[in-house]
């Protein structure tokens, strides 16, 4: 067990009229659904579909931060799980980087307990790879796999000692765990704060270069094989990184990769505006590793989208550029995001971004797969793909609000979610 949220009854409901898209399940038509006490009983063929309005098996983020300990002025368990119903979602991962580190059972075992108290939407926790995220020693991954951590990471921060990764490799095996990798290469890196590239040349910042990503992937890519172990690696930005993950798989090293919606959608050029909200780690790179990320997407390279919802408060983020926090939210507006800007202009499939956005990652971390068909405990999102909204401050669950999207408007929205047999979000 995984993944925790709170109990309590499970809901009986019907969605009729909709067309229900299971892409990895190959469903395709218009279903009257019903689902009773949690469970969906029925798929009954309808005479059509109301326009516009979608059925698909419910996303899975694998990289959310949750704040929790330390900045519950930032995000909570409660906060967080429900800008995760309000985005569709019926599992999250959450990441260790908090105060203090998810690196021992009792930090893991308290989140545990928020969970099973305030979480709407079911949340795993990813425990650290390294104590402190300190990078020179690893903690007890057995142990704590035992008490329930999701997977393992040392997110925020790269483990840089290649051979603290080997033994990462080793004991994640023992634990059962998946590791998932932040890729940076700190020397590399350096105070960058932005892509290196014209754009950073021109503005006078500090360049954060592709190679500092794509080299420690190789790395650890050739430490997986040496290995014979699994790896994720998290928020892939560059040509350089995509071309390496798609190498290693090609040469049968068990790799999955995830990409965040801002990769997918924006480029360095949106820095020029200096607008803190579109600061994060890694930066967002040129329009040619952006086509590159949506090729990975595109063959499967890359088989997950995460939000890598990164939460800052306020007063952090409205300070000058060079000196604002790395990290955007993303729980809320993935799906529209990418509808809008890659799926209603003809970039991408609808199909193919709800394979990534749930079948993908859940695969990817061994969770389960949310599937539509009778028998199957429901985790659904409704979509309304001609709704149309503007993202504010005022309306947004989280609580924080650092969005690149604040006062965009855009299509498609989430009506209605049903994660693990209850109604968590209906608008
Ligand atoms: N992505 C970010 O820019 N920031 C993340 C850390 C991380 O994902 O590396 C955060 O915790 O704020
Ligand atoms: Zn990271
Ligand atoms: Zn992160």
């Amino acid at each position: 067990m995984t993944l925790f949220c709170r109990g309590g009854a499970r809901d009986t409901l019907r969605i009729e009229g909709a067309r229900v898209l299971d892409p990895a399940g190959g469903v395709d038509g218009a279903f009257d659904v019903a689902i009773e006490h949690g469970r969906i009983t029925r798929l009954e063929p309808a005479a059509e579909a109301a326009r516009g309005l979608v059925l698909a098996p419910a996303f899975v983020d694998p990289h959310v931060h949750l704040r929790t300990p330390g900045r519950e002025d930032e995000e909570t368990v409660a906060s967080g799980t429900a800008a995760a119903a309000a985005g569709g979602y019926c599992a999250i991962l959450a990441m260790p980087n908090t105060d203090p580190v998810v690196d021992c059972a009792s930090v893991l075992g308290a989140l545990i307990e928020a969970a099973r108290a305030e979480a709407v939407v079911p949340t795993g926790f990813v425990a650290a790879i390294s104590r402190g995220l300190r990078g020179d020693q690893l903690t007890e991954m057995a142990e704590l796999a035992a008490l329930g951590a999701a997977g393992f990471s040392d997110d925020g921060k790269p483990v840089v000692s290649a051979g603290l990764m080997r033994r990462a490799l080793q004991y994640s095996a023992v634990a059962g765990r998946p590791l998932a990798l932040h890729e940076e290469e700190p020397t590399l890196s350096r105070d960058g704060q932005m892509h290196e590239g014209a754009v950073s040349a021109e503005l006078g910042l500090a360049g954060w270069p592709s190679v500092a990503e794509s080299t420690m992937i190789e790395r650890d890519c050739a430490l997986a094989a040496y290995e014979q172990r699994s790896l994720h690696i998290m928020h892939v930005s560059a040509r350089e990184s995509v071309a390496a993950v798609r190498a290693a798989q090609a040469r049968g090293v068990a790799v999955t990769a995830e990409a965040t919606p801002h990769h997918l959608c924006l480029t360095d050029d949106a820095v020029r505006t200096l607008d803190t909200n579109v600061k994060m780690n890694p930066p967002l790179r040129s329009e040619d590793d952006r086509q590159a990320l949506l090729d990975g997407l595109r063959d499967g390279t890359i088989a997950c989208v995460a939000t890598d919802h990164a939460p800052h408060a306020r007063h952090e983020k409205d300070v000058p550029f060079e000196e604002a926090p790395f990290g955007v939210i993303g729980l809320e507006t993935a799906f529209s995001a990418l509808y809008t800007f890659l799926v209603e202009p003809g970039v991408l499939p609808l199909e193919l971004v709800l394979e990534r956005m749930s079948a993908g990652p859940a695969q990817a971390f061994g969770l389960p797969l949310p599937r539509i068909a009778e028998g199957e405990v429901a985790n659904v999102v409704l979509l309304d793909l001609e709704a149309r909204w503007t993202v504010s401050e005022e309306e947004t669950r989280s609580r924080s609000v650092n969005s690149w999207l604040l006062g965009r408007t855009l299509r498609g929205a989430v009506v209605k979610t049903v994660a693990d047999g209850r109604v968590v979000f209906a608008a």
